[in-house]
């Protein structure tokens, strides 16, 4: 079988996986005691504190490689898809709940989707749809302002995401679904229980589910068929659309309708089938949302911790903005270099997507590791922009190391080791998006507002539910102090 090449030449004393340090594991179970899927990445990085860069465990009986090297790991990533690829179980996992897209895709249906979703999040089309966020956010703000006057704690969490299934399918599927304002949309509780599922059945001995149901995969079920019926809907209505008006179809307005029109193409290289349409659909509104709200959220837990933070964005908001409420395009956003900043910061700390899940394709070597093909690893991408090698007093929330021209004896930084939207030819396609909405929310935040924690004695732990969320975050907003 072809070896592939993740290091420049294969090392004289390549060794096994058998070579690896890692904790002692029992004969069935591996290492499966000791893991809980809501605190995984945490056991990960511990484990890696204590066995290095490179160390192997068991889910089961499946050895795992765990790679905590920024060089080993930039490089796996971008010998995607040729010879490494997402894990073949999540992969099922993922296309038995019927989302299979791009982001399970491997191989040329990959290529083919990727492109077509690229499509979705050109700056053209980010500017195009500016107007739509900046409505969206100010319902967010109404919402935000209503508690305030009330002197309610908020669950930010929740509320940023119903924001962020608003802007995903506002410029993706160009759809007003306005779960801000109708408060009681089933939705994002829907997207909570897939994703809590996903996690759950990624840690299966076995997948028990395929045979009796317990009341976990039951609930699992009836969210998926609501919200597969709610898709379904939607496609229909865009579908009629572009019957009524063909002249469309040569110039798809939204990524739906491009979808739409990739299902009927002529070109059977570039056609999508029915399944491939929803599955990315389902797709965007999955990695759009949580990851978005999860980091949204950390922003403000920051922002609470930190007064001093939250007085310099207030200024540069005052400064950059003046008479206007929010910033009216990306790159108006952009010119928010304090909060740009504080956004870097937290998704340095605090990534959404802390580690992931890669496959060899082929036989391969990774550093001085020869791997067998179909051969699983984690890369602990968010404990490697924790580390003093790349990023000078790591663990404390710094955002002014984010800024240029960086001050003379700064010390360590490193912007390539900081991994949370991952890296190479599968970079996440939303960044730019999120980078944008999370500009918003801060501009918003800080301009109109100041943010306090509910209880600043009770820690907000992190939790993984596939992406990594603040557990017990609750703030407080109040009308800013002019
Ligand atoms: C702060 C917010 C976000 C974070 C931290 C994040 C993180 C990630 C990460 C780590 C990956 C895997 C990258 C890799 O394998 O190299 C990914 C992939 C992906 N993300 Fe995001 N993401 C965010 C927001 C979004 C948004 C807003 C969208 C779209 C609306 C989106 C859509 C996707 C898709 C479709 C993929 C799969 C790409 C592929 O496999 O080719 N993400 N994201």
């Amino acid at each position: 079988m072809e070896t592939a090449r993740a290091e420049a030449a294969p090392a004289a004393g390549v060794s096994d996986l058998s070579t690896l340090p890692g904790p002692r594991r029992l004969p069935l179970l591996g290492n499966l005691l000791e893991i809980r899927p809501t605190q995984f990445h945490l056991t990960l990085e511990g484990w890696n504190r204590k066995y290095g860069d490179l160390y192997t465990f068991r889910l089961g009986r499946t050895p795992v490689v765990v790679v905590g090297s920024a060089e080993l790991v930039q490089r796996i990533l971008r010998e995607r898809p040729k010879e490494f690829r997402r894990w073949s179980p999540l992969q099922e996992l993922i296309d038995e709940m019927g989302f299979g897209g791009v982001f399970s895709a491997e191989g040329d249906q990959w290529t083919r989707q990727r492109r077509l979703v690229m499509s979705a999040f050109t700056p053209g089309q980010l500017r195009e749809s500016h107007g739509t966020l900046s409505t969206i956010t100010r319902r967010l703000r109404e919402r935000w302002r209503a508690s305030a006057a009330r002197g309610a704690p908020v669950d930010a969490r929740r509320d940023l995401a119903r924001y962020t299934v608003d802007v995903t399918t506002a410029v993706a599927f160009g759809l007003d679904m306005n779960l801000i304002e109708r408060g009681t949309d089933p939705l994002s509780h829907q997207l909570e229980t897939v994703f809590a599922s996903l996690n759950r059945r990624i840690f299966a001995p076995f997948p028990y589910w395929r045979h009796v149901k317990l009341p976990a995969d039951r609930a699992l079920d009836q969210a998926l068929s609501e919200v597969r019926t709610r898709m379904l809907d939607i496609l229909r209505t865009a579908r009629a659309e572009l019957d009524r008006d063909p002249a469309r179809a040569a110039a798809p307005r939204s990524l739906l309708e491009a979808l739409l029109v990739a299902r009927d193409a002529d070109d059977p290289k570039a056609r999508l089938s029915e399944q491939e349409v929803l599955g990315n659909v389902l797709t965007l509104l999955l990695a759009g949302e949580d990851t978005t709200a999860d980091t949204m959220a950390w922003m403000l837990h920051f922002m609470a911790l930190r007064p001093d933070v939250q007085a310099r964005m207030r200024a540069e908001v005052d400064a950059e903005l003046g008479d206007v409420d929010l910033p009216e395009s990306p790159e108006h956003a952009q010119r928010l270099r304090t909060i740009g900043a504080v956004v870097q910061e937290t998704l340095r700390l605090k990534s959404a997507a802390p580690i992931l899940f890669i496959e060899a394709c082929a036989d391969t070597v990774v550093g001085p590791l020869r791997l067998a093909a179909g051969a699983r690893m984690i890369l602990l991408t968010r404990q490697i922009g924790l580390k003093e090698e790349h990023f000078h007093d790591a663990a404390s929330f710094v955002p002014e190391r984010w800024l240029t021209p960086r001050p003379a004896g700064a010390g360590k930084h490193d912007p390539r080791a900081a991994l949370a939207f991952g890296s190479g030819p599968r970079v996440c396609p939303g960044r730019a998006l999120s980078m944008v909405e999370s500009a918003m929310v801060g501009a918003m935040v800080a301009r109109d507002f100041d943010v306090s924690l509910v209880d600043p004695a009770r820690p907000v732990k992190e939790l993984l539910g596939f992406t990594m969320k603040p557990e017990g975050l609750f703030v407080r907003f109040t009308p800013r102090r002019r």
